[in-house]
């Protein structure tokens, strides 16, 4: 099998023993897992789960807290304690471990974006595991991931991974949860995600992880929009990893497992990430060149601009029946658009004297089917 580029993700239900604590055994064979797919040359990148099922006992709570408070300082305890395992663990592997704590800011933001994309880059380049985790003790509640599914997503759409391997307690979807119909049938592969699917998915997870299934699909299907395929299972002894990679997991695939081109890293930004700071309108030329033409936005296309924003802002573009279109970076200024909209190229290029005429350049442009916006 040739190198590829694998995300892990272990939710908290895979790294806890009965009572709701962490693991070591659990934690050990992951590791171990992991190390087996470096052997074949694999670079893996590890999302982790597991800081607050792993601090909660040592600060007197009998059970995994509830409240924000509480969770956020059981993760504060959780979180280096799990990573001590890891270092334990990884180094009999003769493996690096690297922490990586990550806020929904850092994607929002765009040189935080940049910032952590060349940290990983530069990880593993170095053969060094990147171990993820939501930075839970400043997550504010609503601009948190809430669960490390969607993380995951983003993390894997983000380094360009093959395949997005998600470990639980469960192996796969099944039609309806299993623990509440023990006759619920299993989906071994899905080529794609339905929106039917989302109900089939239920939001109650296990006891100690949070979002249950329906994170999990909804994160399957933010990845796959970004050419990422997904296997959502689970698995024991050390070639769990490698048993998923030959397509003998015991769980759901979903995906095309060809190799598809994946979304570039900057037009993820923009799709996922960004904020518009304006709008534009643009008419039915304008909309067919850029939705099938695969054209730039030129100033003749636009009726009118909403809002005041500057150059390199991303701005939100819309048909005259007010359906969003997609997201794009403007190289021009509000102002300036309002001076060249309806204008043919050659007149925009005497009036500002700019070198560029398109207001959106295509590599800068995302089309937005509607179901692929992931709402944070
Ligand atoms: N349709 C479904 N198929 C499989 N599992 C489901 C489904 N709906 C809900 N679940 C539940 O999702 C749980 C896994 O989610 P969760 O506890 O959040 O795991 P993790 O901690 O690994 O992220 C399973 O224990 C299972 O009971
Ligand atoms: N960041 C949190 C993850 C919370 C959680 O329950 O996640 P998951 O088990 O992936 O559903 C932690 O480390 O405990």
């Amino acid at each position: 099998m040739r190198r590829q580029r694998i995300v892990v993700k272990i939710g908290s239900s895979s790294l806890t023993n009965p009572n709701g604590q962490l693991s070591m055994d659990k934690l050990t064979e992951h590791v171990q897992a992991i190390s087996e797919l470096k052997k074949k040359g694999h670079e893996v990148i590890l999302i982790s789960s597991g800081a607050v099922a792993a601090g909660f006992s040592a600060l007197g709570y009998p059970i995994k807290p509830t409240s924000i408070s509480g969770k956020q300082a059981a993760a504060a305890v959780g979180q280096g304690l799990l990573m001590r395992g890891y270092l334990e663990q990884f180094q009999k592997e003769n493996l690096i471990p690297a922490q990586m704590l990550l806020t929904r800011d850092d994607f929002s933001n765009r040189h935080r974006f940049n910032n952590a994309y060349s940290t990983i880059s530069e990880l593993l380049k170095k053969g060094a595991i990147p171990i993820i985790n939501e930075n839970d003790t400043t997550s504010i509640q609503e601009l948190t991931f809430g669960d490390n599914d969607m993380l995951s997503a983003l993390v894997s759409g983000f380094v360009h991974a093959h395949i997005l391997c998600i470990l639980t307690d469960v192996n796969g979807l099944y039609d309806e949860n299993p623990l509440k119909n023990p006759q619920a049938k299993r989906y071994t592969y899905l080529q794609e995600i339905k929106p039917e699917l989302l109900a089939v998915a239920d939001e109650k997870g296990s006891k100690v992880g949070t979002g249950g299934m329906k994170s999990k699909i909804s994160a399957a299907h933010t990845a796959l929009s970004l050419g990422v395929n997904i296997f959502i299972g689970k698995g024991t002894g050390v070639t769990k990893l490698l048993d998923i990679m030959e397509g003998k997991g015991d769980g759901t695939y979903i995906g095309s497992f060809q190799s598809e081109a994946s979304m570039p890293t900057n037009k993820q930004w923009i799709a996922l990430h960004s904020t518009s700071a304006g709008s534009i309108i643009i008419d039915r030329g304008a909309e067919h060149a850029l939705l099938f033409l695969g054209k730039s936005l030129l100033p003749a296309g636009i009726k009118s601009v909403e809002g005041s924003f500057s150059s390199q802002d991303v701005i939100n573009v819309y048909n005259e029946s007010g359906y969003l279109l997609g997201k794009g970076t403007t190289n021009y200024h509000s102002n300036e658009i309002e001076q060249v909209k309806g204008h043919s190229s050659s007149v925009v290029k005497t009036t500002l004297q700019k070198q560029k005429t398109e207001v959106i350049h295509r590599n800068n442009w995302v089309a937005l089917p509607k179901p692929f916006i992931y709402e944070p």
